[in-house]
């Protein structure tokens, strides 16, 4: 496979160091598109919150309007001068006086092609681990959102919505090839769940997976676990990021989703007969 043919595309996965400052983030962003570009990647997808540290405290200050705000304009130009797709991870969205956790994608034309608010906020409490309560800044989104690149499908979610299988199977129905999720693990969730999740996410609904992680900064607030990943069909992890401010450039090829849906057919086999009959508002 080329960098872009009838079978697939190469990706960037942009692990870049999240800075307090704004207009440096930004910037740093838009350089490492043009360094994914000369390397050949279609598509370049950046982290959870890559414009402003994961703090309660400074969303709503980070907070801009989309798409008219400097994060946009700079992703919007950033896609059209280096003729890619780009996944502009999350930004914090401000929207009738509410604040959103808001994923971009930008074509290569610079048009805004879909918009994802994340839909499960990361509200966790486990004592002497981590306890953060998303909601307490951020509204939740009330839609699942996909774009089409080429002849491609890919659904979106971010971070703590790859906990929900329920989320991704939606995605897998809607014929997704690849579900992408910019996220932010910290280091105590991140070691136990973050590879596990992504795989299982891939393998059980026979897509590419994409999670793209801030670098990890032991000086901020809120720890990430880095590890930016690319899974495959088969649970296979592709290429997975160490902690360090780094980037993944993997060329994806769908065929092997194509071979793994024909040889392990579970797309057919489920008893839907069977699972209609439980009620889902009563599962907890
Ligand atoms: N930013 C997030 O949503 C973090 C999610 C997370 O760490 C989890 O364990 O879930």
């Amino acid at each position: 496979m080329t960098s872009s043919s009838s079978s697939g595309f190469r990706a960037a996965v942009l692990q870049l160091t999240v800075t307090a400052d704004k207009s440096t983030n930004i910037a740093i962003a838009v350089k490492r598109i043009q360094q994914a570009k000369s390397n050949g990647c279609t598509l370049a997808v950046l982290p959870e919150c890559f414009t402003t540290p994961y703090d309660n405290a400074l969303f709503r200050k980070y907070a801009e309007i989309i798409p008219d705000g400097e994060t946009c304009k700079a992703l919007s130009q950033a896609a059209k001068s280096n003729q890619m797709y780009v996944v502009g991870g999350s930004i914090p969205e401000l929207c009738d006086n509410k604040v959103y956790n808001t994923c971009t994608v930008w074509d290569p034309n610079g048009n805004l092609i879909a918009k994802h608010r994340k839909v499960h906020l990361f509200d966790v409490n486990i004592p002497g681990s981590t306890c953060f309560k998303e909601s307490n800044a951020m509204s939740p989104g009330n839609t699942l959102n996909t774009f089409q690149l080429g002849k491609f499908k890919v659904g979106l979610g971010i971070c703590h919505d790859m906990r929900f299988s329920e989320m991704a199977a939606l995605y897998r129905k809607q014929g997704c090839d690849l579900l992408i999720y910019p996220g932010a693990f910290c280091t105590e969730l991140g070691p136990p769940h973050w590879s596990l999740l992504i795989r299982f996410r891939a393998l059980e609904n026979q897509t590419f997976v994409i999670a793209a992680s801030p670098a990890r900064d032991t000086k901020s607030n809120y720890v990430a676990w880095g590890h930016s990943m690319v899974a495959d069909p088969w649970g296979t992890i592709v290429e997975e990021a160490n902690e360090k401010d780094m980037d993944l450039y993997v060329d994806l090829d769908f065929t092997l989703r194509e071979n793994i849906k024909r040889q392990i057919p579970i797309g057919n086999q489920r008893r839907i007969d069977i699972y209609d009959t439980i009620d889902m508002k009563n599962i907890k």
